[in-house]
Parts: C-alpha cells; structure tokens; sequence
C-alpha cells in the first residue's frame, strides 16, 4: 500500500505505540490534519477520499441502516397482524370473542412498543398485564424522544425493568415471578396476549430449583463467552426454566394464548425465540448435555445444572417418543390446542427495507441473505470477498479476462458461504447493470453471527465484524491494485441498537480505516485479537466509524451493507 508505507516514514516513531489506549493520544488531531496536508501530495483516488470526513461519506449506510429499523418498528407490526370488528379479534387466522376479557404479558427488548399498539388496538377490553422490558429502556427511550414507543400515561399495564447488560438478575426473575402468578390465575373465559421479542429469555428467567439464578446467569455468560449459537443457549434454557420450552402456555391453560413474536432468530424459528414460552417442546434434555461437549465447557458447567439435567434425561428415556405428543399425553394442554403464535416481524422485512432505500439513494442493490452465522470476523472477511467480486465484475472483460480463474475462486469462496448460487448470479448481473450505468453497488445481508470471546477487551460481534472487514480489506487492496479505483464502505449494526455489552449498535469501516489506525499509532489487529473493537471504534476519528443508535425499541437481529462505488468510471 503506497500510502500506508509512506505514512510510516510521516509519522513520529514515538506516536506509534501499539497498544496504548487511544484516549490518551494527545496528538491525534494534529495528526488529522497532518494527513490532510500529507493527502495533497498522496495519489489522486485517495486524495479524494481521504480529504472528506468520514462522518459524511458515511451518510448512506448511516441512512439505509437506520429506515431498516424503521421498517420494523412496532406500531407497524402489530397494527398488520391484528383487526378488531365488531367485538371480534381477527389475528393468525383465527377469532375470539372479546368481552373484557384480555390480559397481556410480554418480555424482550421490543415489547413496550408492541403493548402499546396492542392497548390502542384493544383498549377496554383489556384487564390487566405485565411486561419485562430491559433496565432503564423507559428512560432512554424517553430522553431519545421515542417516546411513542413506550407506554401511554393511562396504561393498565404493569412494567417491570431489569436483566442488566442482557443477562437474567433478580429483577427480571421478579417479573418472571409475577408473569406466572398472573398466567396462572387465568380460566377459559380469559384471552392472553403474549407479546415475546428478542431478549426475551433474559427478561423470563425462572430456573427449575435447586439451580439458582446466579448459576443460570453464570451459565449463560460461558456459553455466550464459548461460541453458542442462541439454538445451543435456548435449547439449555427450555430444559433449565420454568416458562421456557411451552411453559408459559401450559402455565396459563386453559386460557386462550395468543403469541405475537417479533423475531430475532435466524430463519425464525419459533421452537428457539426468546426460549419458546409458548411453543410445544420437542428437544431433549440429552441435547443439552451434548451441547457442553461440543463447546468443551463442561468443567465450567455448575453441578447444580449438570445434575438436574442428567436427572432429568433418566425421567426423559422412560417417557413416549415426544415427537409425537398427542400419542402419550392426555394433558388438556397437550396438542396446545388453545394456543396461536403468530410472527409478526423479521430480519426478512429490514434487509428488504434497506435495499429498497439504497436504490432511493441511487445504488444498484441486493439483499444477498437474512439468515447470515457463523464467526463474526470471517463473516467480515467474507464481505471482503464480496467487495473484490464486485470490483473484478466491474472491470470483467471476458475476451481479456479468458477462463476467469478469480471468478471462479470467489463464487466458490461465497458458494462455502451457504450463498446459493443464484444469489451469485443476481450478484453478477447487479454488477454489470452497474457499470453499464455507472452506478456502485450496495449488498445487503441479515442474520446473527458469533464470537469466541477469547480477549479482555470490550465490544460485539458487529463491532467485530467491521474490524476484521476493515483489515481483510487493507491486505486485500495491498495484494490487488484494482481495489484502490473503488470507494468501499462496509457497516455492520444490531437492529436493537446494543452490539454485545457495549452502548454502541455496531461499527462501520472502509478503505481508510486501517490508514487512520495507523496515524493513531494503533495496530487494529492487536484490538482483533483482544476482542477489544468498542474501545478501537470509540475513540477513533472522533467517533466517526461506530454507530450508535440508542435503544431502538424493535430487534430483529443484525444489518449488513456494503457499499462499493468506482472512483473514477474512466479509470475502469
Ligand atoms: N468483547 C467482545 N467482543 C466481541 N463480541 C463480544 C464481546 N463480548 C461479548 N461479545 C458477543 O456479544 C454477543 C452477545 O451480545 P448481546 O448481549 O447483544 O446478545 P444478543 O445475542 O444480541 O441478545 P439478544 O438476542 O437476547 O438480543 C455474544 O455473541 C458475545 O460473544
Ligand atoms: O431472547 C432470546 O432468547 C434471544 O433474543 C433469541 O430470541
């Protein structure tokens, strides 16, 4: 890389200290301006971009972001799935006769939005309900002017705040508490809505005795800490719980239920959201226990659980085949007969909204999956390869080009992806509709990554994403000059706006980031390797690449858009 070679020799030895905490560079502002200055000498493509500040050039995917998490917010949702004539609730197909006769419970990130459309859509009738919703999203949400998406002064709604930093505590096992004792006191006369959203599990935690909260709390953050996957997480959950694995439903026959389910997990699986309160249980206690082999954590599993799961499994071995409940239960609430979950948004929605906003913006664009996982900083470096197809289609010529071994290489990298092969080819001919036209290119995908936690440093798995984007890209543009002719952005974000323990929604890097690293005298790789992304994207250019939304009030997993436009079409 010309200019990154160049810098070394510009810079001060002495401000190129690898690891020292970026808040106490006191030069990094001369340092900006000395790489204004230093850009007029540079070549001409990164003169560009490196003289306009990144805060403006991220304006785009700021802006396709942030209508995706318009598109689901949850007015909308509710307002679609539910009609009330004449005294009759229509939703999910079916009708129920109302009479005063509703109670609504709900727990997850994007609940408070929900219950409020579903007061305004059902008033009177409603007797009573509580809600656990995250510590302190009243007020943030308030103080970020959304108030619309919480709660209105007359509310007959209880709600109840906790799970700290996403993980079930006292607070969030009191609302569990209260949620049974109001389910259970139900009879047939009674509707209960269930309104369930993404964080749902830490918001209902109410562990089978003797495990304790502060095991189950402890349990959780190993397994997030060790690469589960929310299917391994939720699966344990359904085993460990009370209300999880059907057991809100069971707790609150013989009323009607109806869940509505704002869905944050890949292909949106019902058995898996926010633990599945409300759906029949198929799995087994054995899975669980398979689990912690496959993650190697079982030393760190507490006895307490390893014991009520191998206890429970013996009683599990004796009973009938559970795939088919209605074969060897004679439970009333067996076939869960009297219970209706309906989806009421997805990831599906957002990406497709994002799309439809990057064509507004004037991008030729794509939704390439909703359903994207696997291990964030390879998902990053995956969108480096999309990034380099991109840029070798715009320049492909298949006279000079011949047998196109690059192609080919790249579509097979996508293809192990789980990419289909027509998303390659709608890809491909984006791409060349692009150049004819000379528009760039904008790829958006969805889903839910993770990360082995293995560092001491603070950040997400979008953070992460955008990270190891930003470097796969330097050493992609060092190995291939073509690169450099294209300006590439690349933003990944969470929909609720909270990636991992941190207050930011996610990060966003380009073709200048690792550059500016270096004149911050900072070795991004050394952040990578300490899963340390939230203190690099924080403080670096004056927080011109995290992005940080607040608490949105809907979360249906994560965002990715990439940007790839040519910087000068001649030059192609
Ligand atoms: N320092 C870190 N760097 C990168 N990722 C981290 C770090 N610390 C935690 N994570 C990741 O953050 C994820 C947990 O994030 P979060 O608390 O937002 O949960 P979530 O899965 O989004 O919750 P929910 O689905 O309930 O909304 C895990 O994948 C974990 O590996
Ligand atoms: O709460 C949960 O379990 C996750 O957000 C997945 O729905």
């Amino acid at each position: 890389m010309w200019i990154r070679h160049s810098l070394r020799f510009a810079i001060p030895y002495s401000t190129r200290s690898w690891s020292r905490p970026l808040k106490n560079l006191k030069s990094r502002h001369k340092l900006h301006s000395a790489l204004r200055e230093y850009s007029v000498t540079t070549q001409p493509g990164a003169v560009d971009s490196l003289s306009v500040m990144s805060s403006d050039r991220h304006q785009d995917l700021r802006d396709i972001f942030n209508t995706a998490i318009s598109s689901v917010l949850p007015a909308k949702m509710i307002t679609r799935a539910l009609t009330v004539k004449d005294n009759t609730l229509h939703v999910g197909g079916r009708e129920y006769e109302l009479d005063n006769n509703v109670y609504v419970v709900g727990f997850g990130k994007a609940v408070a939005g929900m219950a409020r459309a579903v007061e305004d859509q059902l008033h009177h009738h409603i007797i009573d309900g509580i809600i656990s919703v995250p510590h302190r999203l009243g007020t943030t949400l308030r103080e970020l002017g959304k108030g619309d998406l919480w709660l209105k002064e007359n509310t007959k709604l209880k709600v109840m705040e906790g799970a700290k930093g996403n993980l079930p505590d006292v607070d969030s096992e009191r609302a569990a508490h209260a949620i049974k004792k109001l389910v259970t006191s139900l009879t047939d006369r009674h509707i209960l809505i269930v309104l369930i959203s993404g964080g749902g599990s830490a918001l209902l935690p109410l562990p089978c005795p003797p495990i304790t909260l502060e095991e189950e709390a402890a349990l959780t953050k190993t397994l997030s800490q060790n690469g589960a996957t929310i299917n391994d997480m939720n699966t344990i959950r359904k085993h460990i719980e009370e209300l999880k694995g059907g057991g809100l439903a069971k707790a609150a026959f013989p009323a009607q239920v109806i869940s509505l389910i704002l869905s944050d997990v890949v292909d949106d699986k019902m058995d898996i959201i926010a633990s599945a309160p409300t759906v029949f249980d198929i799995s087994s206690p054995q899975m669980c226990i398979d689990i912690f082999k496959e993650l190697k954590i079982q030393k760190q599993v507490p006895a307490s659980v390893n014991e009520f799961l191998f206890k429970k499994s013996v009683e599990f071995a004796k009973m009938p085949s559970l795939k088919k409940p209605e074969a060897g239960y004679s439970t009333p609430w067996s076939k869960f007969q009297h219970v209706k979950n309906v989806i009421v948004g997805n990831n599906s929605m957002a990406t497709k909204a994002a799309r439809d906003r990057a064509e507004e913006l004037g991008l030729l664009s794509i939704v390439v999956s909703a359903s994207l996982e696997g291990e964030a900083r390879n998902v990053g470096e995956l969108f480096v390869d999309i990034a380099k197809y991109i840029a070798f289609m715009y320049n492909y010529k298949p006279s000079r080009d011949g047998g196109s071994v690059t192609l080919v290489q790249l579509e097979l990298k996508l293809a192990q992806f789980g990419f289909e092969k027509k998303v390659l080819n709608d890809l491909n001919s984006l791409t060349r509709k692009a150049r004819n036209c000379r528009k760039g290119v904008c790829v958006v995908s969805g889903g839910e990554t993770v990360v082995k936690v293995k560092g001491q440093g603070k950040g997400g798995r979008n953070q992460e994403m955008a990270l190891a984007f930003g470097i796969g890209l330097e050493n992609a543009r060092v190995e291939e000059e073509k690169l450099n002719r294209f300006s590439i952005e690349f933003l990944s974000g969470g929909t609720d706006g909270q990636d991992g323990p941190t207050d930011a929604a996610g990060a966003i890097a380009d073709d200048n980031l690792i550059q500016k690293c270096t004149l911050e005298g900072v070795e991004a790789e050394t952040f990578l390797e300490n899963n340390d992304s939230y203190t690099l994207f924080s403080d670096l250019d004056d927080g011109a690449y995290i992005v940080k939304t607040g608490l949105t009030g809907t979360n249906v997993m994560d965002i990715q858009a990439l940007i790839v436009r040519p910087r000068n079409l001649d030059d192609l």
